[in-house]
């Protein structure tokens, strides 16, 4: 008998430099030995450095790539990443509804660590109503959890009042990402799952090269939910996996380096 081989979809914009997008999600799923499938939203012109073009995917070809890989391969969890424009967010939130995908994890990606817009201003609020109801894990970093939200969030008490707004939006379970709380000596996140506050709290690390973090983290808990793992200790591993990736960064490019996605392979070795 065949064994079930664990199948993940990113729904996502391509990154030519590699570090982010459609690109940090396949080379963390093939990591996590889980078979990687995409449905590109958009191609950017990208390296270490920024952003120097944007080409969004026509919404009908988003949606065709989607019944491509459901109708043939299937797929046991799936993320969104960078989404571009509100008919690209309203055809992938109908896809979902379709196949129903209950493995869906959203990050709310907004803007690129380089300073540019990957979603446009007038769909940003829109996430609320179309992609969050749907998702089994939510990912905010703190900036983009603020736009949601509408007020900052420095405090922890303001942070676990914006984590039941997730909830009451729809979302199964909510990670509040603390990557930009520089102050903080630990990279601290906050999960919740509308009954118990967890904090997964790991080391800090001194180091400029973060770029893609945000969708490495969030590929790594896809990848732990398309294995048959709960939401919590999907969170759980992909933070390790995370923190390794970002110890070991890479010296490429003139800019912001990727993470090391075969980081984790070290402790193994
Ligand atoms: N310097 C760091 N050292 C250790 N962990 C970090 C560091 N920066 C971010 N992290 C962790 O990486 C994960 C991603 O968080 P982050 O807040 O960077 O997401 P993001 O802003 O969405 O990323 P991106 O901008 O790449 O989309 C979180 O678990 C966060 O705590
Ligand atoms: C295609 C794509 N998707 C997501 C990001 C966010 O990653 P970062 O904030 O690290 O630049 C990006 N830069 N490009």
């Amino acid at each position: 008998m065949m064994n079930h081989i664990p199948r993940a979809l990113t729904i996502a914009g391509s990154d030519s430099g590699g570090g982010a997008g459609i690109q940090a999600d396949i080379k963390t799923f093939q990591e996590l030995e889980v078979y990687g499938m995409s449905a590109i939203t958009a191609i950017t012109a990208q390296n270490t450095l920024g952003v120097t073009g944007i080409q969004e995917i026509d919404p009908d070809i988003v949606a065709k790539q989607i019944d491509a890989v459901v109708s043939d391969i299937g797929v046991d969890a799936a993320k969104t990443g960078m989404i571009a424009n509100i008919e690209i967010m309203q055809i992938i939130a109908e896809k979902v509804k379709q196949y129903q995908i209950l493995n869906l994890v959203v990050d709310p990606v907004m803007v690129s660590k380089s300073g540019h817009s990957l979603l446009e201003e007038e769909a940003r609020l829109a996430l609320k109503e179309l992609l969050i109801p749907l998702a089994m894990v939510v990912t905010p970093n703190l900036p983009e959890a603020e736009v949601l939200i509408g007020k900052p969030l420095d405090r922890l008490e303001a942070r676990k009042e914006a984590a039941q707004m997730f909830i009451d939006w729809g979302a199964k379970h909510v990670v509040i990402k603390g990557g930009h709380d520089k102050n903080k000596e630990k990279a601290e996140d906050l999960f919740y799952d509308g009954k118990e506050f967890v904090t997964l709290s790991a080391e800090r690390f001194e180091t400029k090269h973060t770029h893609g973090t945000g969708c490495t983290f969030s590929a790594a808990i896809t990848a732990y939910l398309a294995k048959g793992v709960s939401p919590l200790e999907a969170v759980h591993q992909a933070k390790t996996f995370i923190s390794q990736a970002i110890s070991h960064p890479l010296q490429i490019g003139k800019g912001h380096g990727p993470t090391n996605h075969w980081a984790h392979r070290m402790r193994r070795e």
